[in-house]
């Protein structure tokens, strides 16, 4: 997994780092190298302003204008305010041009926002909001030092108005404002820049799982057989349990539900205490078109009895909220969205992040809070967030393909939280594949290759 690391965690990377006998003006032109570069492909020559914080985001750009300057680059610099620390008065002093008030720059085909990173602490004032709006308005190419200008690190919120990048080159690591809504769609194409500050973090981007293909001594029960239970609309249930057959799944059974699913479904009656106790069924998808009618709390109930292996989604969600939670004794993963997740734990404060991890805790299951920037927690403190999904999944029915993938993944035995995050990366690809014109029933065609790429 690629480390998704706090301003907190970054500043102890790199004071390691330091104490190692690294100087923080080292760091400084290294990532001063890296926008440098980065902006030299995207953009070229094109004349460039770059904006310069009195911090070390500041620095950085002072830095990354020396050295464009020497690839040939016309650059202006702009300063809101003087350096305030070493480093970044140093790269000020080794910067040779002249260093104009920010209110009054004029804007260039290429804008560099190198006003605040990590050390942003409140909202940009009013008039220095409206210069970086109106400069990067006008700019052609606009590219983020680190993180926009304006955004919370750690939680991806907007502190004020933040104008959309078309890049951002994140330092050493990425960072959870680069990957959480609502400021990750305003970085544009995230690239993270090698520093040589290694980090530890707790939170990470899902990566491509390992999902190796079934092999001469595998049969349809060992790769997994899946229980999907249906009721009120049927039609979610189909798209789970066929999401679960695509996504390899040697065995899926529905039970209840009505007519129209692919032949190899095998069917039961939604009551079937003995099929759903068979010994050799490794996993139970319940919620999608369950309905909140009696008949279907007593077949969550059921479900919940079994001991099994457990994907609780939709209806299943909603009728575990106001009372107690169960203790789940297998492994557990809920897939609720922001409204769900509401009703099930109540307003909680913080970050997507933390939000989900101490849902997580409380529950005492993994909690994947679903959107478009879709996060998972585990009661053990794992947390990672999807990588970028594309918005066209927001469409009626892709949360109950997600469920069946992820019933099939914790079916061919992997725990809850890599289930979550494989049947994530899954369904991001699927939809990738599947394009802009998606309904949910496409994603299940588009398993197959995405499966492909992890074996
Ligand atoms: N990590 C690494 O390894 C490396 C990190 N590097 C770089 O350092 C960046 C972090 O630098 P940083 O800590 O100096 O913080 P930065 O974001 O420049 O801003 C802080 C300054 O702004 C001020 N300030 C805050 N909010 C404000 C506001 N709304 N309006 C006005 N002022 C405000 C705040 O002062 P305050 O008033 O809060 O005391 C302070 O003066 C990081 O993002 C990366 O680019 C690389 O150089 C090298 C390796
Ligand atoms: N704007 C978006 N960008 C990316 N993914 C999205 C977006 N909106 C929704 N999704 C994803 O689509 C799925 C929707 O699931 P859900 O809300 O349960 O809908 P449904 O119940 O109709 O299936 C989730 O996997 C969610 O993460
Ligand atoms: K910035």
């Amino acid at each position: 997994m690629k480390p998704i690391v706090t301003a907190a965690e970054m500043r102890a990377a790199e004071a390691a780092v330091i104490g190692g006998g690294t100087s923080v003006e080292t760091l400084m032109e290294r990532a001063g190298e890296a926008i440098a570069e980065a902006a030299w492909r995207y953009a070229g020559t094109a004349p460039a302003l770059i904006l310069c914080g009195p911090g070390n985001n500041g620095g950085d750009g002072y830095v990354a204008g020396r050295l464009l300057r020497e690839r040939g680059v016309p650059v202006r610099i702009a300063a809101s305010a003087e350096p305030r620390t070493d480093a970044a008065r140093a790269a000020r002093v080794a910067w040779d041009g002249p260093v104009e008030p920010l209110a009054d720059a004029r804007p260039a085909p290429l804008l560099i926002d190198a006003l605040f990173g990590t050390g942003l602490t409140r909202p940009l004032d009013p008039s220095l909001g409206d210069a970086l709006d109106r400069l990067a308005g006008a700019a052609r190419y606009r590219i983020a030092v680190d993180l926009p200008s304006g955004v919370g690190t750690d939680d991806g919120i907007l502190l004020g108005p933040v104008p959309r990048f078309d890049l951002t080159i994140a330092l050493g690591a990425l960072k959870p404002a680069h990957r959480l809504q609502p400021s990750a769609a305003l970085c544009g194409r995230v690239a993270v820049a090698d520093i040589g500050v290694p980090v530890t973090a707790r939170l990470g981007e899902v990566a491509r799982p390992r999902l190796p293909p079934p092999g001469p001594a595998d049969n349809k029960y060992s790769r997994g057989m899946v229980a999907v239970i249906g009721g009120e609309m049927p039609g979610a249930a189909i798209l789970a349990a066929t999401a679960a057959q695509r996504a390899g799944a040697g065995y899926v059974a529905l039970f209840g539900g009505g007519p129209g699913a692919p032949a190899a479904l095998v069917r039961k009656d939604i009551g079937d205490q003995a099929a759903l106790s068979d010994p050799r069924l490794c996993a139970i998808v319940i919620g999608p078109g369950l309905g909140r009618t009696e008949e279907a709390r007593a077949a969550l109930d059921r479900a919940l009895g079994t001991g099994k292996p457990l994907l609780l989604d939709a209806d299943a969600l909603s009728l575990l909220a106001g009372r107690p939670l169960p203790r789940f004794v297998a492994p557990t993963l809920m897939t609720p969205h922001e409204g769900e997740f509401l009703r099930l734990f109540g307003r909680i404060e913080g970050s997507k992040v933390e939000r989900a991890r101490l849902a997580a805790a409380r529950a005492g299951a993994v909690v994947l809070l679903k959107g478009a920037d879709s996060v998972i927690a585990a009661p053990d403190g794992r947390a990672a967030i999807a990588p970028p999904a594309p918005s066209w999944l927001a469409s009626a029915g892709t949360g109950d393909v997600l469920a069946g993938i992820a019933g099939a993944m914790l079916a061919r035995g992997l725990d809850a939280f890599d289930a979550g995050c494989a049947a994530l990366w899954l369904h991001g690809r699927a939809a990738e594949m599947a394009g802009p014109a998606l309904i949910a029933d496409d994603l299940a065609q588009h398993l197959a290759p995405a499966l492909a790429a992890c074996g």
